[in-house]
C-alpha cells in the first residue's frame, strides 16, 4: 500500500487536469460507457488510469481501450475495455470503472485507485502496456488525449493504433499476449491471417479454377446460384475505411461494391444506414440504389456487427440477421465434423431476441451424428444444443465456452465461433495424419474456418468471410439462404418509464419478476395470439424498457407488441405518450 502512496502528489496533479463536471451518472454496462462526447473527457481520462492499473495487475499483459460509441449517433462516444485474451473486461473491474467514472473529486479518484491496488494486491513493479484504438468520430482525437494523460500517470508503454475497428483491437491484444501464436498485433497480420484462410478455403470449395472475367461476372461453373458480388454498406464509418484495405488482400475472390463509405463527413456516421439501422427498422440502408436480389451487407459504426439483406422483384425486404448467420454457420460446421469423422460437441448460444423459428430450425433440423462402433456401425442422432442467455455479448461468449465448438450470435448481428484449445489441436493433429481424402479435406476446411474466425469478439469482416465461404460451398444465392426457414413475424418496441431499475427479470430475461403483476398480464395477453411470444426487459444501454413480440402474422406481432407495451406503461409508471 505504501509504495502506491509514495506517488500520490504526482497522481493527484494528473487527475486535476480532468475534473468531473457532475452532469451525469455513468454506468459501465453491456458495452462499456457511452454518452454525448462533450461530457466524456474526465471519464476517458479515468479509464486511462484504470486500464493502466489493470495491466499492472495482470503483470504487464497488454490491455485494450477502444474509443467508440459503435452504432450510436455521431455526437456520442464511449469506451470499451479489453482483457488480455481479447475478451470483454472482467465484470469485477466493470464495477471499478463505474465507480471511478462517477467519483466526485480528485481525492476520491486517487483513493479509489489506491484501494483497487490494495484490494487486488497489485505489485507496482510491473510496467503497464496499453493498446488503444478509436473509430472515425470527430471527438475521438480529443478523447484520446484524455486517455493518454491517464495512461501516462503510470508510465505505461502505450501503443496507439489510430483509427481501427473494435474487433481489430481485440485481435491485437490477444496476439501480443499469446506471443504471436494468434498472429501479430498489426493490421497486416490481421488481414493476411483472416483473408489467406478464406482464399485457401475458396480454392478447396471449388474444383474448378474460379476467375473474374470483369468486375461483375464471376465465371465458375460449379458455384450454382452463388454470387461473389457484395453491395457493402459501411455505415460511413471505420468499417468502410477498413474494407477498402481488405479488398486489396481479397484480390479477385470477392467483388465488393462500396457504399456509405464517406468517412470524411462524420455527420453521416450511422445515419439511416449500417447494421443497426437495417435491423431495427427492418428496411434497406439509404445512401445506395437497391436492386432486386443483390446481396447487401451492412456493418455498424465500429464494425463488430454485420447483417445481410435483399429485396425481391416487388421490393419486399428480407433480413438475414445474427440468427441466420448462426444457423448457417452451425449447419456448415456440423457437416464438416461429420465428414471429418471427429466426435465434437457443437453448440449454439442465443438470447431471448432470437427468432423462435431460428431456434426451432436448429433444434429440429441440425442434427449431429455420433458414430459409435459396436459390432456394426450405429448412428445415434443428437440435436445441436441451443442455450439461451441474457442480452450482452459477454454472457453469450461465456456460455459458448461450455461447448467444444460454441457458436454465438445476438440477433442484431454480433457474434463469433469459439473453438476449445484441445479441439483446435485435435483438428490440426488429425489433419496431419489423416489418409482418407474426404476426411482430410473436411479437416483442412475446418482449419481454414478456425483461422478466418476472430474468436475474441464479433467481427463483421471475419463473419462476412465465413458467411461467404459457406454460401459459396453450398452454391446458394442470398434468397436460397433465406429459404432455409421463415422467420416468425416480430416487433421490437420500447417504452420509457419512471425508473427502469425497478424491473427484474429471470430465466435469461424471458420472465419479468418485477414489477409484480406484469408477467401475469403479459401471459394473459400472449394467450390471445397464435404462436405468440413476448417478453420485456430494461435496456442496459438506454433509458428505456424494451418489448419484444412475435406471432403468426406481422399484424398480430405488432398488436401483441402494442398490448404488452401498454401493460408496461400502465403498470410501471410510463412516461410520455401511451403506446398505440
Ligand atoms: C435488443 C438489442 O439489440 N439489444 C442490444 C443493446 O442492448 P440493450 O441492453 O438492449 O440496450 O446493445 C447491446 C450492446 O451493443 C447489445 O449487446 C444488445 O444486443
Ligand atoms: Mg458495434
Amino acid at each position: 500500500m505504501d509504495e502506491w502512496i509514495e506517488n500520490i502528489v504526482e497522481l493527484e496533479s494528473n487527475i486535476e487536469s480532468y475534473p468531473n463536471p457532475g452532469i451525469k451518472v455513468f454506468q459501465y454496462g453491456t458495452s462499456g460507457i457511452r454518452y454525448n462526447s462533450e461530457h466524456l473527457d474526465h471519464v476517458l481520462h479515468r479509464m486511462g488510469l484504470l486500464v493502466a492499473l489493470r495491466s499492472i495487475h495482470l503483470k504487464s499483459a497488454a490491455v485494450g481501450l477502444m474509443i467508440t460509441a459503435s452504432h450510436n449517433p455521431r455526437d456520442d462516444n464511449g469506451i470499451k475495455l479489453i482483457d488480455p485474451l481479447g475478451e470483454m473486461l472482467d465484470s469485477s473491474w466493470e464495477v471499478y470503472a463505474t465507480k471511478l467514472a462517477n467519483a466526485h473529486n480528485n481525492q476520491d479518484v486517487c483513493a479509489m485507485l489506491i484501494n483497487i491496488a490494495y484490494e487486488n494486491n497489485i505489485d507496482k513493479k510491473y510496467i503497464p502496456r496499453v493498446y488503444i484504438g478509436r473509430d472515425t468520430r470527430n471527438s475521438g482525437k480529443r478523447l484520446l488525449d484524455a486517455v493518454l494523460c491517464g495512461v501516462k500517470a503510470f508510465n505505461s508503454n502505450v501503443e496507439d493504433f489510430g483509427i481501427i475497428t473494435t474487433p481489430m483491437l481485440h485481435f491485437f491484444v490477444r496476439c501480443y499476449n499469446t506471443n504471436g501464436l494468434y498472429g501479430q498485433p498489426s493490421e497486416h497480420s490481421y488481414y493476411t491471417k483472416l483473408t489467406n484462410s478464406f482464399k485457401t478455403l475458396r480454392k478447396m470449395a471449388s474444383k474448378l479454377h474460379t476467375y473474374l472475367i470483369d468486375k461483375n461476372i464471376f465465371a465458375c461453373l460449379d458455384l450454382k446460384n452463388y454470387s461473389p458480388v457484395i453491395e457493402f454498406d459501411g455505415a460511413n464509418g471505420v468499417g468502410a475505411l477498413k474494407m477498402k484495405d481488405a479488398i486489396i488482400h481479397l484480390e479477385e475472390t470477392l467483388v465488393i461494391n462500396m457504399h456509405n463509405d464517406d468517412i470524411m463527413n462524420t455527420e453521416k456516421l450511422n445515419y439511416k444506414c449500417g447494421a443497426d439501422f437495417v435491423k431495427s427498422n427492418q428496411c434497406p440502408p439509404t445512401g445506395m440504389t437497391i436492386k432486386p436480389y443483390s446481396k447487401y451487407v451492412s456493418v455498424d459504426g465500429d464494425a463488430d456487427r454485420i447483417v445481410y439483406s435483399f429485396v425481391d422483384e416487388n421490393n419486399k425486404f428480407y433480413l438475414l440477421d445474427g440468427d441466420r448467420i448462426a444457423t448457417l454457420v452451425a449447419g456448415y460446421i456440423k457437416d464438416l465434423f461429420i465428414a471429418s469423422g471427429l466426435d465434437v460437441n457443437v453448440g449454439l448460444v442465443q438470447t431471448a431476441y432470437s427468432n423462435g423459428n431460428s431456434t426451432k430450425y436448429v433444434t429440429d433440423k441440425l442434427i449431429t451424428y455420433y458414430k459409435i462402433l459396436l459390432l456394426a456401425i450405429v448412428y445415434v442422432l443428437q440435436k445441436v444444443p441451443v442455450a439461451c442467455v441474457p442480452t450482452g455479448v459477454k454472457y453469450l461468449h461465456h456460455k459458448a465456452n461450455d461447448y467444444d465448438v460454441g457458436i454465438y450470435f445476438e440477433a442484431n448481428g454480433h457474434g463469433t465461433i469459439l473453438f476449445k484449445d484441445a479441439i483446435r489441436e485435435l483438428i490440426r493433429y488429425q489433419c496431419s495424419i489423416e489418409v482418407e481424402e474426404a476426411k482430410s479435406l473436411a479437416l483442412k476446411k475446418l482449419i481454414c474456418i478456425m483461422d478466418m474466425t476472430n474468436e475474441t469478439v464479433g467481427d463483421a469482416y471475419s463473419d462476412m468471410l465465413i458467411v461467404e465461404s459457406v454460401l459459396c460451398e453450398r452454391g446458394w444465392s442470398i434468397s436460397d439462404w433465406y429459404k432455409t426457414y421463415s422467420d416468425l413475424p416480430n416487433r421490437l418496441k420500447q417504452v420509457t418509464v419512471k425508473d427502469r431499475n425497478t424491473f427484474e427479470t429471470g430465466d435469461a430475461e424471458r420472465i419479468c419478476l418485477k414489477p409484480l403483476g406484469l408477467q401475469e398480464k403479459i401471459n394473459s395477453i400472449v394467450l390471445k395470439y397464435s404462436m405468440g411470444r413476448s417478453f420485456v426487459r430494461p435496456s442496459g444501454t438506454e433509458d428505456v424498457v424494451r418489448i419484444y413480440a412475435e406471432a403468426d402474422t406481422q399484424t398480430n406481432a405488432d398488436k401483441l407488441a402494442v398490448e404488452v407495451a401498454t401493460a408496461v406503461y400502465d403498470i410501471a409508471d410510463g412516461v410520455g405518450k401511451r403506446p398505440e
